[in-house]
């Protein structure tokens, strides 16, 4: 079993009365990748935020190599954030060696601007050049390298590959496939697309309505989905030009939902139950667990 490095229990976060993020508890481990399927709205960037803590939970905790981290700059050292936008997180006035130099600086680290750019894969001599003369795919590099340079345990990508160009998003993917594999870094991969969570996560986590409703290896969520909402991402999915937005409702309507299942009123399988009692967990593989009443007949629900 993989170590874990990051745990988060029972994180709920309420701006005025949307309750963005629900009690949501996910482990991160070492070497591994997990990914948080959900469509916009379903609270993915909210916890990849609770996680990085830029937004401080309502209720929850978060647990780093087994413990309370009071000192934040402790904390962000060890769990770093990739973020969607790569055009917007560099600073357009200054060098990429610069980016590169400062956080070796911050964080004391004997490493090379252009050791940093070999790990990413990117020629030593991008280093003199400006953001806006790197490619959106390259940029995005740049941000990986300056993640690394903190010697991160974590790191938190939100939507890293959705802004880049389809051809080159699998070299991004890749890029972090083999950072995780050879630093052993715990990756947490948000997304909306679950056909990349497959091929490119460990662990699967599909968010709904601010909660998640399945999770499991990648392999059994997504060939075998248990939970409705699931089965509708993957259906809408092989075709890219059948927007999963298609499938959403307002998040204001799903977070005003009180009781029972948050999925009741989209969900072409409902039960009289699911109006009023919110679904437990219920094991349907090893280790594949869904939040579903349609698997609580016979077989217990799992804790
Ligand atoms: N700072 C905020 N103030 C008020 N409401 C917020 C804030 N941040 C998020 N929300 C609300 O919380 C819910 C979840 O938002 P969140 O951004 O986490 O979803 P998401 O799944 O990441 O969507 P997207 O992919 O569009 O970023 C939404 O209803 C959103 O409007």
């Amino acid at each position: 079993m993989n170590e874990v490095v990051l745990e988060a229990e029972g994180l709920v976060k309420t701006y005025k009365r949307v309750r963005a993020v629900q009690d949501v508890s996910l482990v991160l481990r070492r070497g591994r990748v997990t990914a948080l399927v959900g469509e916009s709205g379903s609270g993915k960037s909210t916890v990849a935020k609770l996680l990085a803590r830029l937004v401080e939970p309502t209720e929850g905790e978060i647990l780093l190599d087994g413990r309370k981290v009071r000192r934040v700059r402790e904390y962000r050292r060890k769990v770093q954030m990739v973020f969607q936008d790569p055009f917007a997180s560099l600073n357009p006035i200054h060098t990429i060696r610069y980016h590169l130099t400062r956080p070796l600086k911050i964080h004391k680290r004997q490493e090379t601007p252009e050791e940093l750019m070999e790990r990413v894969q990117l020629p030593a001599d991008f280093l003199s050049r400006y953001p806006h003369e790197l490619s959106g795919g390259q940029r995005q590099r740049v941000a990986i390298a300056r993640a690394l340079a903190a010697h991160p345990e974590v790191l938190l990508a939100d939507e890293p590959v959705s802004m880049l160009d389809v051809s080159i998003r699998l070299g991004v993917l890749n890029l972090l496939l083999d950072l995780k594999e050879r630093l052993k870094l715990a990756v947490l991969y948000i997304t909306h697309d679950i056909a990349s969570a497959r091929y490119f996560a460990d662990e699967t986590f599909v968010m709904y309505g601010g909660q998640i409703v399945e999770g499991g290896d990648s392999e059994s969520v997504t060939q075998q989905p248990a939970h409705p909402y699931t089965q509708l991402l993957i259906e809408s999915a092989p075709d890219p030009e059948r927007s999963v937005v298609a499938l959403d409702a307002p998040a204001e309507e799903a977070a005003a939902v009180s009781a029972g299942c948050q999925f009741a009123a989209r969900c072409p399988k409902v039960q009289a139950r699911c109006w009023i009692d919110a679904p437990p967990r219920s094991d349907v593989g090893a280790g594949h667990w869904a939040a579903c009443w349609l698997y609580v007949e016979t077989a217990g629900a799992a804790a």
